[in-house]
């Protein structure tokens, strides 16, 4: 059987090899931003200054680039498949659509289970480098979306990397993406608090991060989880703008009996908010329009119409952009 390092030698490491400065001196290094490996990094007047010279070089390098992001917004979850992917996509195509003078933007962080290609529609698509960084692959004009899963060979790649290399990777898709301005950008994170959220706590920290949306089911097993990560949110000092309940309950497109698919034996998100004083930020229903949309990356705004996910979509949008704003 192969080994974790081994398999991390494979497939994956070829595919991203070419995205990445293999021969980068290192920021420490007296050859920082001189050598000819440093042609062409985005980064090598940063590193040619000794700017990145410092305890976490990278912190300063995400600040720079991140500098014309208005909003920076963490997805965060307890659980996994509690929908936070989904929830994403919902969001950043809803303040999209409605806003077409804003720019949005998708950062999917998932290094070991990147779905953001798929739910937006993208998958298949190359990323491509310029002298300014890694350009996102456009949804529309105003959507855009960057992902690890864009530089696998493979959908079925598994990569399997300790927490180093994510850190490593995380960084460059926090410091290379040539994102343009940007009045929203979403990032997508792994469900929990693993080295994912550390890094990009850490990397975030002097870059004006806006605060974190956590995604939740109603039913305990889930809110148990969402307590951790809002702990996790205050021992890293990231201001939590709210939480989302997802698949709060099932309305039968044929009868519209409404049923609860996951009881709140607790109350709920909305309980739960109250307790911990939190802001709740609203509920979506599970909706197969939606799981079907996403599962085949199609826009799921325009198929909603004028449905109650839609309803109840644009509230939760207009508290997120009012939280923004406080
Ligand atoms: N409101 C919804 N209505 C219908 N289906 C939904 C809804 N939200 C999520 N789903 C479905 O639930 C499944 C899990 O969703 P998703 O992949 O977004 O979860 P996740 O929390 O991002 O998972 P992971 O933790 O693995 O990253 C998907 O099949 C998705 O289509």
């Amino acid at each position: 059987m192969a080994t974790t390092t081994e398999v991390s030698q494979n497939v994956p490491e070829l595919a991203i090899k070419s995205f990445l400065f293999v021969d980068c001196p290192g920021t420490q290094s007296e050859d920082a931003g001189k050598a000819s490996a440093c042609s062409g990094c985005p980064n090598q007047n940063i590193c040619a200054s000794g700017a990145a010279k410092g305890p976490d070089p990278g912190i300063e390098l995400v600040k720079n680039r991140l500098k014309d992001v208005e909003n920076k917004i963490l997805i965060l979850s307890g659980k996994g498949g509690v929908g936070k992917s989904t929830v994403t996509a919902l969001l950043s195509r809803s303040i999209a659509a409605l806003n077409p003078d804003m720019n949005v933007a998708v950062l999917d962080i998932d290094v070991c289970g990147p779905s953001a290609p798929r739910v937006m529609g993208v998958a298949g698509e190359q990323v491509h480098q310029s002298g300014f960084g890694w350009s996102p692959v456009y949804v529309d004009d105003n959507l855009s979306v960057m992902s690890i899963g864009f530089l696998l060979s493979s959908v079925d790649d598994a990569i399997i990397w300790r927490g180093p290399k994510k850190n490593g990777m995380i960084r460059q898709f926090l410091s290379e993406v040539d994102w343009g301005k940007l009045d929203y950008l979403l990032i997508d994170t792994p469900p929990g608090t693993s080295d994912e959220h550390l890094s990009v706590s850490t990397y975030l920290s002097q870059a004006n991060l806006t605060g974190a949306i956590i995604v939740t089911t109603p039913q305990e097993v889930a809110l148990l989880d969402v307590r951790k990560e809002i702990d996790f949110c205050r021992k890293v000092n990231i201001k939590i703008l709210g939480v989302v309940e997802n698949m709060s309950s099932f309305v039968c497109p044929c009868c519209q009996t409404e049923s609860e698919i996951f009881p709140a034996t607790t109350g709920g998100a909305k309980q739960m908010c109250s307790d911990m004083n939190i802001p709740y930020l609203g509920s979506l229903p599970l909706n197969p329009v939606i799981a079907r949309g996403c599962d085949e990356g199609r826009n799921i705004i325009a198929e909603l119409g004028d449905s109650p996910s839609t309803k109840n979509l644009t509230a939760v949008v207009e508290k997120i952009i009012e939280a923004c704003r406080q």
